[in-house]
């Protein structure tokens, strides 16, 4: 069963939105050793990442800020962060939170076990939020840890599928171009009403596409590019491979991104991304079997089984022996409530041996339809039962 990350301490809940806060107040690893700077001569600290996140979800339409809305009781924000932290190159990630929130994110950072992070205050648009964490990693900062980078990603806490390739990609292109964004085909046509509320006039869409992230850019580029633009641009900009063209002429490369860059915007994308992260926990799953010796080859019919009801590769594959504690039902119960803690959910599963063979199948068959199912849903109400199949 995929084991989530170590850690035990709840974070403290998540502040409440301040309403009328927006707007308001003012491939191959020679690549990868390239983006990193690794080779000599280069910064070793080349690569760092911004993390606007102290927004406040109101299109989302519920009390806690998006970012710590809970996916499969873990905070949306989680997973971006272990997006990023999977990408070894990026050496430093800063997140723009609010003060209200800081302490939030800390106690995620410390239950999650978040690596490389450090935390700014947020702004009141996402712009000044960006140059919040862009004054954090520019050199003239005393007392701080963090250093300059050669190339900085921007990406939003609350897009949690990005992924190395993609980042790769944008690194690369800002490295030769200045700055780089994700971009994906527009679903629908961009019209343009009049004061009147008719149509004004429409894009034609093949030649138009929807601006995503991640973005990167040359930090001097981007720094310079913030520290130049004006208060309208931080007050009401949205995008920030504009400022790079409009304050430091810097024209973007524009990169095609993956489908799962979407942001979380609407309370159906918490569902939508909900679906996305069972779907990938199902391919990635450890089978720890408790077999007898002489029983061996039920595991594998097993495993057989299973592989063609979940679609999974199994990264492990073990037979140990019995354990003390499983040996009694209570124990189940209270080693399933202590992994809990460590979001690792425990289900115990008897499944009979019979010895006639088609009786044999299809008990192997019905346990692999529960064990896929568990996995799925990940449903907690069940943790510390024993099924039967
Ligand atoms: N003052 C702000 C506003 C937004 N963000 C961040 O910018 C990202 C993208 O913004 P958006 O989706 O607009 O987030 P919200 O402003 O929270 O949402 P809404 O517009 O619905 O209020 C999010 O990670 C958000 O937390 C930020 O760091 N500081
Ligand atoms: O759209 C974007 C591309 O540049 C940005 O990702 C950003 O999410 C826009 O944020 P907001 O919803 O606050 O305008």
């Amino acid at each position: 069963m995929e084991a989530g990350p170590p850690g035990s301490a709840r974070p403290a809940e998540p502040g409440p939105c301040l309403s009328g806060q927006r707007g308001a107040d003012h491939t191959a690893s020679a690549s990868l050793q390239s983006v990193a700077g690794t080779e000599p001569g280069r910064h070793p600290q080349a690569v760092a990442a911004v993390l606007p996140a102290g927004g406040c979800g109101e299109r989302m339409g519920v009390p806690t800020p998006k970012q710590f809305c809970p996916i499969l009781e873990r905070p949306l924000i989680s997973y971006t962060l272990q997006a990023l932290e999977r990408v070894c190159w990026i050496k430093d990630i800063v997140v723009a939170v609010t003060g209200e929130n800081m302490e939030v994110m800390k106690s995620i950072i410390q239950k999650y076990q978040h690596k490389r992070i450090s935390l700014v205050e947020a702004g009141v648009t996402r712009h000044r939020s960006i140059f919040n964490g862009l004054k954090a990693l520019a050199e003239d900062q005393i007392n701080s840890k963090l250093s300059k980078p050669e190339v900085v990603i921007i990406h939003d806490a609350v897009r949690p599928f990005v992924e190395e390739g993609v980042l790769l990609k944008v690194v690369t292109a800002a490295k030769e171009h200045g700055a780089a964004g994700a971009i994906r085909p527009l679903v629908s046509t961009v019209v343009s009403p009049s004061a009147d509320g008719c149509l004004d006039y429409s894009l034609e869409r093949a030649r138009h596409r929807a601006s995503e992230m991640p973005q990167a850019f040359l930090f001097d580029v981007i720094y310079e590019a913030y520290q130049q633009c004006s208060d309208y641009d931080l007050e009401f900009g949205t995008e920030c491979l504009q400022l790079a063209l409009k304050y430091c002429c810097t024209k973007a490369k524009l990169v095609e991104g993956s489908p799962d860059l979407w942001k979380v915007t609407y309370k159906r994308d918490l569902y939508a991304a909900e679906s996305i992260i069972k779907e990938r926990i199902s391919q990635e799953i450890c089978v720890v079997m408790d077999t007898e010796e002489d029983n061996k080859h039920v595991g594998h019919l097993l495993e057989e089984v299973l592989k063609s009801e979940l679609n999974v590769h199994f990264l492990d594959f073990k037979l140990v022996p019995p354990s003390q504690k499983m040996e009694n039902l209570m124990q189940i119960r209270e080693f399933a409530k202590e992994v809990k803690e460590r979001n690792i959910l425990l289900y115990g599963l008897l499944i009979s041996y019979p010895q006639d063979d088609q009786k044999l199948q299809e008990s192997l068959r019905q346990g692999a339809i529960i064990i896929a199912s568990l996995i799925k849903e990940r449903n907690s109400g069940l943790i510390g039962q024993l099924l039967i199949a």
